[in-house]
Order: C-alpha cells, then structure tokens, then sequence
C-alpha cells in the first residue's frame, strides 16, 4: 500500500469533522477558513470532509429500524451519503465567496479499497486524479471514509474514517501534515467533555494516540494513525472553531484555552498547559492554538471512558479470546478485561456486523468501562454504572496527574454537544427506532 506521490509543490490537507458541521454556518466557517489558509499558503488545498454531526448514525438506525441483518453493499451505500452532501455544501459555500472547488467523488479520491464495502480496507492510493483535479489552482474538497473497490463500486471504510482518508491523502500527495480540525482543543489527557480538568497534551507519540484509540477514545481513527506513521505524516490535532472572526462559535476548544493554566506533573511529558497549547501566534498577533502533534513525542498518561460502546461477560477466558478474535477480525476495537469476577470485553455499541459474534455472551446493560492508560504502558480497567462513568473518570484522571486534580471539585455544567438539526435532512425527524443506539455520547 505504498501511495503513488504527486510532483510539485507540497499540498495542505485539512480535514473538518462532523463537529465543524454542526449547523449550516459551519460550511460557511470553513469555507472562510480554508480561503483564508489557500490565500495565506499559496498551494494546492484538500479539504476532507466528514458528514454533520449525528448524520451517519442516524442513518445507521434507519437502516437497522428497516432490516435486521441489511447488505453490507446497501449499508455502504446509504453510510456514505452523509459525506456526499458535505462535499456539495462545502462546494456551495466555497462558490458562495467566490471560490470555484472541485467537489470530487470516491472514484475521484486516488484510494481503493478491499473487504466488506461497508469496513473496506485502503490497500493502495494513486495521486493521478486529485492531482489533475487540484493542477488548476481550485481547492479540492474530498469526502471523508469513503473510496472505490477494483469494480469501480463506492465503499466505505468503516466509522469514523473521515481521519483515514485524510490521512491516507496526505501520505498519497507527499502531504507531510495533515490537519484534523475538531471541537475539542487536541488530543487531551482524557475526554474533555467528560474531564473538565483534561490537560491537552502538546505531543504525543503515534503509539500513544494508537493506544488511546484501540481503548475506545474516539479521538484519532486507529487506521489513520497506522497511515501516518507509515508514510511519516506528522498528524495536528487542533480545535475548530475558535475566533473566525464574527458568528463564530465558541467550541469546548476555545472555553478550555481561556482558562488558567494548569500545573502538570514531572515526567508526563508532553502535557502542556492551555497557554503553553495556544502559544504559537499568526502574523498580526492573531493567537493560533497548536492543537496536539502526533508523530515524535512521549507517550502519555491518559483516562479513555468507553461510552460508545457495551459491555459484555463470558464464562471463560478462552470464550472471550475466541470472541474479541472475531470481533477484531471485522475490524472491530475491542478491549478485554476482567471485573468484579466478570470476564469481559467492550464491543462498540450498535457496531454492523457484531452481533453474530457475541452469541453465548450475556450484555451487562448499563455498565461503562472506565480505563487509566499509565504512561509506562500499563492500563487499568475498572467497569462502572454508566452514570457513574464521568465522575470515575475524574477520580481516575486525578490519581494520574494529581496536581490537576479536580476530582473533589464540583464539575462545571458540561459543554453540550452539537448535533446538527440537518442530520435529519435525509431520512426524516421522526424516531427511527425507539432502540437504536446513536452514535454520539448519551448525555
Ligand atoms: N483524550 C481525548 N482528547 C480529546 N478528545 C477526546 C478524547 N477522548 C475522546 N474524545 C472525543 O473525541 C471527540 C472528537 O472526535 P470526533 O467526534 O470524531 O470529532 P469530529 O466530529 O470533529 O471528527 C471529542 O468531541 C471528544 O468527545
Ligand atoms: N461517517 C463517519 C464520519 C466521521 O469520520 O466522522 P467524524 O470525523 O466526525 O468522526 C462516521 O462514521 O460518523
């Protein structure tokens, strides 16, 4: 899977998650955004973009509400829409300023992919056709998670891939950064949603962000760090929005950055205090907050709540190994441990293609996995009720770095997640399924 690169001068790849995408002014934001960087960089710009906020797991619901076991084809198909209507409104509000883009299909991207097409794995990416496309000076606006099989067909690259094809691009066009815009400040010590207290870390190892991921931090794509490391893409985790002048919003990102900064503890490195995160400065004192870089840097300690995902028990260890085997080869994370004399693994919740592995397992409804990822590698797992999740993971992040503490304090309100009131432009606003699960966090 060696990319085939493109000649000339280096390309910038950003990509803006769902979160960017939370109402319809986020096209608007990043399209003034990514003007702006083009202007200021003078060389050929991919933006990836990921679906709003909330779309894909609704569609998810839709497509369980409608078949229990649907094609993965059909599910391929349906998942990726959400990205295909990013592209065009980002196209929309690119043109909208004047800005001529090319909104460009899978068959467009360069990757081909093989395997199940809704999980399809990237085995190699061709530069040709992005490059002819960005040879015109336009800005190339590419839809996240998704690529083409040998017969031409769109697959998807599993959830939350959107990093993955960024990444992949970058390594394909000789990118040597690719940057991941998000609504939280970086890569952090834990969820900063759930940790209040959460330091962002100005570095952090390709190992230690894979080792987060593999536990369940929804944070950096697992495959994509994979990428990175490969092909030596230094990856930038930076926050979005944050002070795009007039109507933006002010994100989890910007409310942490402001605050005071915090003591950190010797020999964690990497961690560094919001005003150390935001010290890098454009021209004209504009602050520029650098976000988290993943390439050479220490691991570091961290505390991942696994929200997304369900417990289950099995009577033996051998039962569980067989399990998390299969699960893993559907390229499922899955994290095993043990508990209060349970013998158990996570499984992401709702996950296509899981259910049919899990037989002889019992689910432990409303229990949450908590895990301390140690610096020097080692990881405590301790399962919770689910309610109890945010404040174990206080407690926990506090024993990690005790001069951040905050584990006694009383939790300030808890940011809200946007969810796009759009995610619901394709398949209606009514209830697709009283059980489904979402994709995001149940708050
Ligand atoms: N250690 C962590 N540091 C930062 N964010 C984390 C961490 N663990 C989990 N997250 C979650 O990752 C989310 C960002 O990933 P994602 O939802 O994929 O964002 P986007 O929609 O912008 O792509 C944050 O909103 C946060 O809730
Ligand atoms: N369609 C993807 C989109 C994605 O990767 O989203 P984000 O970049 O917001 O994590 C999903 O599974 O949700």
């Amino acid at each position: 899977m060696t990319p085939r690169r493109a000649p000339g001068r280096r390309p910038l790849v950003l990509k803006f998650g769902g979160s960017a995408f939370a109402d319809l002014d986020g096209y608007h934001r990043v399209a003034r955004y990514a003007v702006r960087r083009s202007a200021e960089e003078e060389r050929p710009l991919v933006v990836v973009v990921s679906a709003m906020s909330g779309t894909t797991g609704r569609l998810q619901q839709t497509l369980d509400a409608l078949a229990a076991d649907p094609p993965a084809s059909a599910a391929a198909m349906l998942l990726t829409t959400g990205e295909t209507v990013s592209v065009a409104l980002l196209t929309a509000a690119l043109d909208a300023r004047g800005v001529a883009a090319h909104p460009i299909p899978a068959a467009g991207t360069g990757l081909l992919a093989e395997g199940p097409p809704d999980r399809a794995t990237v085995t190699s990416a061709d530069a040709t056709a992005l490059s002819r496309a960005l040879a015109d000076g336009r800005i190339a606006v590419v839809p996240g998670g998704q690529a083409v099989d040998a017969r031409g067909r769109t697959v998807m690259l599993g959830r939350n891939s959107s990093d993955l094809s960024a990444v992949a691009t970058a390594a394909m066009l000789g990118a040597d950064t690719c940057e991941l815009f998000s609504d939280v400040p970086g890569v952090c010590t834990a969820d900063p949603y759930l940790v209040p207290e959460a330091r962002t870390l100005s570095r952090i190892s390709y190992e230690g962000v894979r080792r987060m991921s593999r536990h369940g931090a929804k944070v950096v794509h697992e495959g994509a760090v994979r990428w990175a490391e490969r092909a030596g893409v230094r990856v930038w985790c930076r926050p979005f929005p944050w002070g795009e002048g007039e109507g933006a919003d002010i994100g989890v990102g910007e409310r942490l950055r402001t605050e005071p900064e915090g003591r950190t503890e010797p020999g964690e490195g990497g961690v560094a205090g919001d005003r150390a995160v935001e010290g890098e400065r454009a021209e004209g004192g504009e602050p520029r907050a650098v976000g988290t870089v993943v390439g050479a840097g220490p691991e570091a300690a961290a505390v991942v709540v696994h929200q997304g995902s369900d417990v289950w028990s099995f009577r033996s260890g051998r039962e569980r190994r067989a399990v998390a085997g299969r699960l893993r080869a559907e390229g499922l994370p899955v994290t095993e441990f043990d508990t209060a004399g349970e013998i158990c693994l996570t499984v992401p919740t709702g996950a296509r293609g899981a259910a049919r592995h899990l037989n002889g397992g019992r689910r432990l409804d409303d229990l949450c996995l908590v895990t301390a990822l140690r610096a020097d590698g080692r990881a405590d797992h301790l399962a919770v009720p689910r309610s109890e999740a945010a404040a174990e993971a206080r407690r926990r992040h506090a024993a990690l770095y005790p001069s951040v503490g905050g584990a006694t304090a009383q939790p300030a309100a808890p940011p809200v997640k946007a969810r796009s009131p759009h995610s619901d432009v394709l398949v209606g606003s009514g209830p697709a399924s009283a059980s489904a699960p979402d994709d995001k966090r149940v708050d």
